[in-house]
């Protein structure tokens, strides 16, 4: 499994009006990339791109992968909803993406990833049951579980307490070492312990910043993390200018 990088080049509109462009991103093969913006700016668009979803979208350009080859099958997507379905377990839940594709999921896996991000004690409950954090894990499970080249996360932390973001943080850097992650976060400090790479997306296009240097996941209380995380609210606070 060759992790391909991911280029974006050009505009995109929804029905007749403008979304974000003319812009270039590109995130590098094996990297974790960090996307940062204001709301609204396109973010999530560009991961719907990338995962083949955006139906609705009318890109003037390309949003594919660096091989050549094309990115179906080889993406997973974590969206800014969990779309977790109500009838499945936390189980049922995580195993869902081989499911649908008329597979069985290693159980083992499953129960392990579950392990991982603390809910394996909640495996056979249902979402309706499951706390908005808990709802957010099971939904990172569903993302660790799929095993893809290309990972895209919308927001994947947003909604848990200080602990446990910095664990799942830590926990996702881990599994998904080697693969292309491109991470749509409004976190300056998520993106100071994450990003090899850090773009920061307004309306006038992608500025990328200087990560730290020390590889990642770096620690949250690292002199150059917090730095780091400063410059960076500094930038979103002036526009990105
Ligand atoms: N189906 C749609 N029809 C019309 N406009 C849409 C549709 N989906 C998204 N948009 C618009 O496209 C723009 C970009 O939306 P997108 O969700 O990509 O922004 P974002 O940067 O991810 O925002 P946020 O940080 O708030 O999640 C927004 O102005 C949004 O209103």
């Amino acid at each position: 499994m060759t992790a391909p990088g991911l280029v974006l080049e050009g505009s995109a509109r929804i029905g007749g009006g403008r979304v974000f462009g003319p812009l270039s991103l590109e995130a590098p093969a094996g990297g974790w990339t960090c996307l940062l913006g204001p709301s609204g700016v396109g973010k999530s668009t560009i991961l719907h791109l990338f995962a083949g979803i955006a139906d609705a979208v009318d890109l003037d350009g390309r949003a594919e992968a660096t091989d050549g080859a094309p990115l179906a099958g080889r993406v997973a997507l974590m969206a800014q909803s969990d779309l977790l379905l109500p009838w499945l377990d936390v189980a049922g839940n995580a195993a869902l993406g081989a499911r649908l594709r008329g597979e069985r999921a290693d159980p083992a896996r499953v129960a392990a990833v579950l392990d991982q991000v603390g809910l394996s004690a909640l495996a056979h409950r249902k979402p309706g049951a499951l706390s908005g954090g808990q709802r957010q894990r099971a939904a990172l499970a569903r993302t660790l579980v799929e095993d893809r080249p290309v990972v895209l996360l919308d927001e994947p932390f947003s909604a848990l307490d200080a602990a446990t973001r910095a664990r799942m943080q830590d926990l996702a850097a881990l599994r998904l070492a080697g693969r292309t992650v491109l991470h749509v976060t409004h976190d300056a400090a998520e993106a100071a312990r994450l990003g090899t790479r850090i773009l920061v997306m307004t309306g006038a296009g992608i500025h990328p910043v200087a990560p730290p240097e020390a590889p990642a996941p770096r620690a949250p209380d690292a002199p150059e993390t917090l730095a780091a995380t400063g410059r960076l609210t500094r930038l979103l606070l002036d526009g990105a200018a």
